[in-house]
């Protein structure tokens, strides 16, 4: 396979309602689109960098600049996907672009052999549950209709976004009004710090599956020291960056439970090896989200197929985030969405959507 070039593409996506974290509210998404074209076929990947640099150091002008200056020259060459993360690898940092660009020359790769994302990665199963990330609201009775309302849709698992001052009373709420059958976990995006460890323990109450990144993204030894403190498993974000970091987190007793991004990690190889890595130290794993579009949304369904993806995902449909998807909406049935089958990510961006939505445009030849 012989890569011609790559187009860069800005796709703005308003979201159906805002979505708060403790780091941001996100109102849009300014997608960075990447396609590779190939003598043998094209192949799409999806950057997930936010526009500014507040979930992790990349953000999306970065992301398409470093593209521009050192990344695509540097893989112009190469042949297929595992070619793309060796030729990038010499460069520090910025996994969320190699991740995108990867991901095209992946995508092409596999459309080119006829084969799927599930069937290279390893899939395990046909669907996958939905998991739903609920964010920070500005009152109870709203968080409670929104979760009501994703319990209504099918959702197997709630998600709720926390920070000081918002934590222990939305959860508590959300049990006494839901129960203790619905599977519920916490995402704190850093925003505690060991003083807190008292405060967080009080969430043992609730029966959580996890409490997910609940100190900063380099205080690994930090995260050791509250686990020791806290019943309820906690799960890493942030802080797992490659299959290094996962395999010291996970030997230094910091995570019990990874979320596995594949774009914070840089692709969906290394989503691959630290998938292989948890399932070796009994680690269950399960599929973060960064509010893709359809089409990074079906690279991370056939990811979250995989035999050590035993907790239910970030993965939920189109609708949760967005009125109208790039690609064919992703719909939930009966709680779970279908792993696409098709050869590479098995689904494309509907031309006429893609023109609707599109911001740029920009060609780089090799
Ligand atoms: O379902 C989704 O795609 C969103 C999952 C989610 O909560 N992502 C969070 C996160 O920090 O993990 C997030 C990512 C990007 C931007 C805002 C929030």
């Amino acid at each position: 396979m012989k890569i011609e070039g790559f187009e860069l593409r800005r796709v703005g996506l308003p979201l159906v309602s805002p979505f708060r974290t403790s780091f941001s509210t996100q109102t849009a998404r300014d997608i960075l689109l990447v396609k590779a074209v190939t003598d043998e076929a094209e192949g799409w990947g999806e950057c997930v960098t936010l526009g500014d640099p507040l979930y992790s150091p990349e953000y999306t002008d970065g992301a398409a600049d470093i593209m521009k200056r050192y990344f695509i020259e540097a893989i112009a060459n190469v042949t297929d996907a595992n070619g793309v993360g060796q030729a990038l690898h010499k460069f520090k940092g910025h996994p969320m672009a190699k991740a995108a660009l990867e991901t095209a020359v992946l995508d092409a790769e596999l459309r080119a052999e006829g084969r799927s994302f599930g069937r290279e990665l390893g899939s395990a199963r046909d669907v996958v549950p939905c998991g739903v990330s609920v964010g920070i609201m500005d009152s109870i009775p709203e968080l409670l209709d929104a979760v009501g309302s994703y319990i209504d849709e099918g959702y197997v698992r709630i998600k709720l976004k926390i920070e000081p001052g918002w934590d222990i009373e939305a959860v508590r709420a959300v049990r006494e009004r839901f129960g203790d059958e619905i599977q519920l976990q916490v995402d704190a995006n850093t925003a505690y710090t060991l003083r807190d460890a008292r405060h967080l323990a009080k969430l043992d109450d609730f029966d959580l599956l996890l409490i997910e990144q609940p100190l900063e993204e380099e205080d690994i030894v930090g995260h050791a020291d509250l686990a020791k403190m806290l019943k309820t498993p906690i799960c890493l974000d942030e802080s797992v960056t490659s299959a290094q970091t996962a395999s010291a987190a996970i030997r230094l007793g910091a995570t019990s439970i990874i979320n596995i991004k594949p774009g914070r990690v840089g692709g969906y190889l290394e989503a691959r090896r630290i998938h292989d890595i948890a399932v070796a130290a009994g680690v269950p794993v399960w599929c973060g989200g960064m509010l893709e579009s359809g089409i990074g949304r079906a690279a991370n369904i056939a990811l979250a197929s995989l035999p050590g993806f035993t907790l239910p995902g970030d993965v939920s449909s189109s609708n949760r985030f967005y009125k109208t998807d790039i690609t064919e909406p992703w719909v939930m049935e009966n709680g779970h969405l279908t792993v696409p089958t098709g050869p590479g990510l098995g689904v494309a961006p509907i031309p006429e959507l893609l023109e609707e939505f599109t911001t740029s445009v920009e060609w780089i030849a090799v």
